[in-house]
């Protein structure tokens, strides 16, 4: 390894660029060794913008380059699959954009590989466990203070959705956030999902319910409901209200900046999961680079993954089937507990 980390970037598309630009200006004992995307041109843009970078189409190829110490995948989700594959071929470290993969039997297959490495070597993009606010929750709530958490609130904003997102994007891309802070929140799992439809919205695409209103209940008796509406128009917001027994505790409302003006009152709303949670993004790559300088993998594993993933196709079939559809999940491997 070197002493500054070469990251090799897999997809440079929204996110992936974000990270390109993030560890270049950003992150400190990192650089962007290497940028891979199936779009060469798209790649050989920002490659060029960045000292000692090389532009790649094939994810396998820029992970044998010898200035590459590990890889940070922000590829489609049904391409994360072959790219963990191939950087557990080399051993080498990843940060893997959520959902880890779209679909319970190949994450478990991804689980299988790393187990077979015998050590983790996956952190999962689970950003919101590195957002301020989620994470003064997560101490409020583990303190003790509220009591037992009885119910969460969650509502989860996007102003308007990418060409082609489906249903099944719906619970695997978006829910899927829900899913992993309910499980790291409440420190519980899991156990059924419910899937409610209004009417759609008229500002929802062709063949896209849009919103719909999403239901876990726990393996601890709690009960959490996600607003889920992806074409909202007004910006980008995610909120959570979580009610215990002798309290409740809400976030996501904080405005940076709020004006009185002409008989109004208020705040903005960010246009996107980049503005609302740059810092978040920032403190998870920046612990990723630490730790695996360190030699240590923290954060959300693989096992993370796979337990969404797992909540996410009963979610899907709670859907398509529209009942309430038990979570099956394997015995948690002794190599994440
Ligand atoms: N954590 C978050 O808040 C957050 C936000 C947005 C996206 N994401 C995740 O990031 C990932 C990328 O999403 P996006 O919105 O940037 O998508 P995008 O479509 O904007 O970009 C994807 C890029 O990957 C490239 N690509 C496609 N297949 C590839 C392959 N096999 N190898 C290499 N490159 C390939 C595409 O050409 C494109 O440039 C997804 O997993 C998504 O769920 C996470
Ligand atoms: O891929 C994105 C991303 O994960 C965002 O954080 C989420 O708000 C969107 O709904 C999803 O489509």
């Amino acid at each position: 390894m070197h002493n500054t980390l070469g990251v090799a970037v897999i997809g440079t598309g929204r996110m992936g660029a974000d990270h390109v630009r993030r560890i270049d200006e950003v992150t400190s004992g990192a650089r962007v060794a290497a940028v891979v995307d199936i779009d060469a041109d798209r790649a050989k843009r920002i490659a060029d913008r960045i000292e000692g970078c090389t532009a790649y189409t094939d994810p396998a190829a820029a992970m044998a380059a010898p200035a590459v110490d590990a890889v940070l995948i922000a590829s489609p989700g049904p391409a994360h699959e072959a790219a963990l594959l191939a950087a557990f071929e080399r051993d080498l470290p990843v940060l893997c954009e959520k959902p880890l993969t779209p679909d319970a039997a190949s994450t478990l297959r991804v689980l299988e590989a790393e187990q077979r490495l015998g050590h983790r070597r996956v952190q999962v993009g689970f950003m919101r466990r590195y957002d301020a606010e989620y994470l003064r929750l997560k101490s409020l709530l583990a303190g003790g203070e509220l009591g037992r958490p009885l119910m969460v609130h969650n509502r989860h904003r996007n102003a308007s959705t990418p060409p082609g997102f489906t249903n099944a994007m719906l619970i695997n891309d978006s829910v899927v956030h829900e899913m992993d802070t309910t499980r790291w929140l409440l420190d519980q799992e899991i156990t059924a999902v419910t899937v409610l439809r209004p009417t759609p919205s008229g500002n929802a695409p062709e063949g896209l319910d849009d919103p719909q209103f999403v239901i876990f209940e726990t393996d601890g008796g709690a009960l959490v409901d996600t607003e889920i509406n992806v074409n909202c128009r007004f910006g980008y917001q995610v909120q959570a209200e979580v009610v215990c027994e002798r309290g409740t505790a809400r976030i996501g409302e904080a405005h940076s900046l709020l004006t009185n003006t002409e008989g109004r009152w208020g705040g903005s709303i960010a246009p996107d999961f980049v503005e609302r949670f740059e810092e978040a993004y920032d403190r998870e790559v920046q612990s990723w680079v630490n730790a695996t300088r360190r030699g240590e993998v923290v954060g959300p594993s693989a096992w993370d993954g796979y337990a969404a993933a797992a909540v996410c196709e009963a979610g899907v079939r709670a859907q398509t089937e529209g009942r309430r559809v038990p979570v099956e999940m394997i015995e948690r491997p002794a190599l994440y507990r």
